[in-house]
């Protein structure tokens, strides 16, 4: 992954699967080629094979299932996403809950698959104890703000600040923020705020125009990062 980033999740929206989820996509992976912003698709491991051939940017499941290869009825592996091909995998999102030693399975198999990881949490007092099993990066999305519309950029920056200092306790480790992500200026104050990217899904996946908020996003990501050069 690279950074800054944005992470659309696809969830189950009606345009998450199919030749709809197929031309988003294709969309998503113009823009993030014209900009040189990374964004990162978040789909129904359904979909995993069909996007991932199409487009150059990272596909991700968005969530496997920590069993071990074997008789498991029904069960998406880490082993089965890579293989359709997947970059990594959400986990733990908070619409797929999971316990923490699933959690940590879940990250040190895909590490040896060569899968990356973003841990989902519902609070920034996670940030270092999940972020201290080793994934790629942490997704901080407080619940009541999902699929609001209401950013958490604007209604709980201190959910960004304090995730801030957070991560800043964990090496390597990179902080993504999401719930209600609608605009590009949201992208742009979660950035400034010090986020390394953010998560977004209703804004994207309900718009009649997705790649042009996406476009917002990035433009909104991009004037974040050139402030920061600046200083300005
Ligand atoms: O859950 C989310 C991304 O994983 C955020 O969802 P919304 O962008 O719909 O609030």
């Amino acid at each position: 992954m690279k950074f800054p980033i944005l992470i659309i999740n696809f969830k189950a929206y009606e345009n998450s699967y199919g030749e709809k989820a197929l031309q988003l996509s294709k969309s998503i992976d113009k823009v993030a080629r014209e900009s040189g912003i990374e964004i990162v698709v978040a789909v129904p491991s359904t979909m995993i094979h069909r996007i991932s051939k199409e487009v150059s940017i990272p596909v991700f499941a968005q969530h496997v299932d920590a069993v071990p290869e074997g008789a498991h009825t029904g069960a998406v592996t880490p082993e089965m996403i890579k293989e359709a091909g997947a970059a990594g995998t959400l986990v733990n999102h908070s619409e797929r809950r999971v316990r923490a030693d699933e959690i940590d399975d879940v990250i040190k198999r895909s590490r040896r698959l060569g899968l990356e990881t973003i841990v989902c949490v519902d609070r920034y007092e996670l940030v270092v104890p999940i972020g201290l099993l080793g994934p790629d990066a942490i997704l901080v999305e407080p619940p009541e703000l999902i699929g609001t519309g209401v950013s958490v950029s604007r209604a709980r920056p201190e959910v960004i600040t304090n995730a801030v200092e957070m991560v800043q306790k964990v090496k390597g480790l990179k902080l993504i923020v999401g719930a209600g992500i609608s605009t590009g200026d949201d992208v742009y104050t979660s950035i400034k705020l010090g986020a390394h990217g953010i998560g977004v899904a209703s804004a994207v996946m309900k718009s009649k125009d997705p790649s042009k908020v996406v476009r917002e996003f990035v433009e909104g990501a991009k004037r974040a990062v050139s402030e920061r050069i600046t200083g300005t």
